[in-house]
C-alpha cells in the first residue's frame, strides 16, 4: 500500500472537518501542492557498481540515533483522528526506531507521550516542539515540562509569528476542539484556552535573542524549525541551534513561499556542515527521502502521512508509514549504488527533464 492509498483510507474513516484540518493548507493551498510537486522536478542520477549487499541507513541526530533518516514531524491533536492519539503514534515511532516530535499542541501530555514510547523501546528518542513566547516564563514552563518528561531535544518553530489562514477550517467554522479534547501541555499556561484550535500564544514580537535565551535555558539541544532563507539558517546556528529544519509548515503558513525542497540547497550551503540540516514538506516516497539527503539533508520529517496512518489503522498504520518509507528509501539507496546515506551526493540529483539541466 502506498502512502497515497493510506490517505484515501483515512478520508473514509474521518469526518470532513478533521480531514480538512489535516489535509488543508493556507490561502489557495499553492504551497501545499507545490511541496509534493517539487519532488517530481528532481531526478536521481545513480552511480553503478559501487553498492553493497548490506546497507547502513542509520543516522545520528541531536539526542537521537535513528534506524533511518525519517522522523515524525510535529502535528497537532492526534486524538482528533484516532482514540489512542499520540500514545499510538509514540509507540509506533519508538518501535520503528524513529524520532517522534511531539508538541505543545498534542492532545496528550508530553509525560504520557514519552511513557507510551517507553512501552515500545527502552530509550526512545522523543523531541518536544514549542513556539517561543515573548513572556519568557511561558517558554520556560513548556521547556521544563519537556525536560521533566524525558525528551531528548527541543524543536522551536519559528515560521509562525501569526497563525496561518487555513482556508478549509475558516470555511468549516472550525475554531475550537470538540468537547473532551485539549492541548494538554497548555494547561495552566496563558493562551486562548487549551480547547481552542490555536491554543498557543504566537507572537510576532518574538526575536532572535528569545531563541538565544531558550538555548541558554536548557541543557537539551535545540533545533530551529521553519527556516527557508539561508541567512536565517546562519543566524540560527549563530544563536546556538543544534540543527536547522527547512520547512514551510506543510504549506499552512505563508502561501507564497517556495517548496521546502527547493530551499534546501541554499540552506545546506549556508550552514556548511556546522549542524545537521533537516527538511519536511511533501515527502511521500523513499525516493523523495533520497533526493533530500543528496541535496544536503541529514534526515526528513513526515507530517500528514503519519496522521493518515494513525487515522486509518492506529499504531499499526503509523508503523506501516515509517516502515514503508524506510524500505523504499533503502531500495532507492541500493538502486543508486549507495551503501550509506552519505553516498548520496548533490551531483546525483538533476532537474527532471535532462541531466544537462542541472
Ligand atoms: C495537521 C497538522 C498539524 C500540524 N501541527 C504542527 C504543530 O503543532 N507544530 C509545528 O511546528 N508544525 C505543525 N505542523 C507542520 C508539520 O510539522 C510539518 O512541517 C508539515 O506537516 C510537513 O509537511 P507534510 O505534511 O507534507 O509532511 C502541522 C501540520 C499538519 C498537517
Ligand atoms: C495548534 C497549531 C499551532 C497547530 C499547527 O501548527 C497547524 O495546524 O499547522
Amino acid at each position: 500500500m502506498t502512502l497515497r492509498e493510506l490517505r484515501h483510507r483515512a478520508r473514509k474513516v474521518l469526518g470532513p472537518i478533521p480531514y480538512d484540518y489535516v489535509a488543508g493548507g493556507a490561502g489557495e493551498e499553492r504551497v501545499l501542492a507545490d511541496n509534493e510537486k517539487a519532488f517530481d522536478r528532481y531526478a536521481l542520477l545513480p552511480r553503478v557498481l559501487s553498492g553493497s549487499e548490506t546497507r547502513d541507513t542509520a543516522v545520528d541526530l541531536p539526542g537521537a540515533r535513528q534506524a533511518a533518516p525519517v522522523l515524525v514531524a510535529p502535528t497537532a491533536f492526534h486524538r482528533l483522528v484516532h482514540r489512542d492519539g499520540e500514545r499510538a503514534t509514540a509507540r509506533a515511532a519508538a518501535a520503528e526506531g524513529a524520532v517522534l516530535v511531539t508538541g505543545t499542541a498534542a492532545t496528550t501530555a508530553v509525560l504520557d507521550v514519552v511513557a507510551a514510547a517507553r512501552e515500545a523501546a527502552p530509550r526512545p528518542p522523543v523531541w518536544f516542539q514549542l513556539y517561543l513566547h515573548p513572556r519568557g516564563e511561558v517558554t520556560r514552563a513548556l521547556v521544563w515540562r519537556a525536560e521533566d518528561a524525558g525528551c531528548t531535544a527541543l524543536v522551536v518553530t519559528v515560521d509562525s509569528p501569526v497563525f496561518g489562514r487555513h482556508t478549509r477550517d475558516l470555511r468549516n467554522g472550525f475554531t475550537d476542539l470538540p468537547p473532551g479534547f485539549a492541548a494538554e501541555n497548555m494547561r495552566g499556561l496563558p493562551g486562548a484556552g487549551p480547547d481552542a484550535l490555536t491554543p498557543i500564544p504566537m507572537s510576532p514580537a518574538v526575536r532572535w535573542p528569545d531563541l538565544a535565551e531558550a538555548v541558554r535555558g536548557t541543557s537539551l539541544p535545540v533545533l530551529v524549525k521553519g527556516v527557508l532563507h539561508p541567512d536565517d539558517a546562519k543566524l540560527a546556528v549563530e544563536h546556538g541551534a543544534a540543527g536547522v529544519i527547512v520547512s514551510n509548515h506543510g504549506g499552512r503558513q505563508c502561501d507564497a513561499v517556495p517548496a521546502a525542497v527547493d530551499c534546501l540547497p541554499a540552506v545546506t550551503e549556508a550552514v556548511a556542515g556546522r549542524v545537521p540540516v533537516l527538511l519536511d514538506g511533501g515527502v511521500r516516497r523513499g525516493s523523495d527521502v533520497a533526493v533530500a539527503l543528496a541535496l544536503g539533508a541529514s534526515a526528513v520529517g513526515v507530517g500528514r502521512p503519519v496522521v493518515w496512518g494513525l487515522a486509518a489503522e492506529g499504531e499499526t498504520g503509523v508503523r506501516r508509514v515509517l516502515a514503508t518509507l524506510r524500505d523504499e528509501y533503502d531500495h532507492t539507496l541500493a538502486l543508486c549504488g549507495g551503501r550509506r546515506n552519505a553516498d548520496l551526493t548533490a551531483d546525483m540529483v538533476v532537474r527532471n527533464g535532462g541531466a544537462g539541466a542541472r
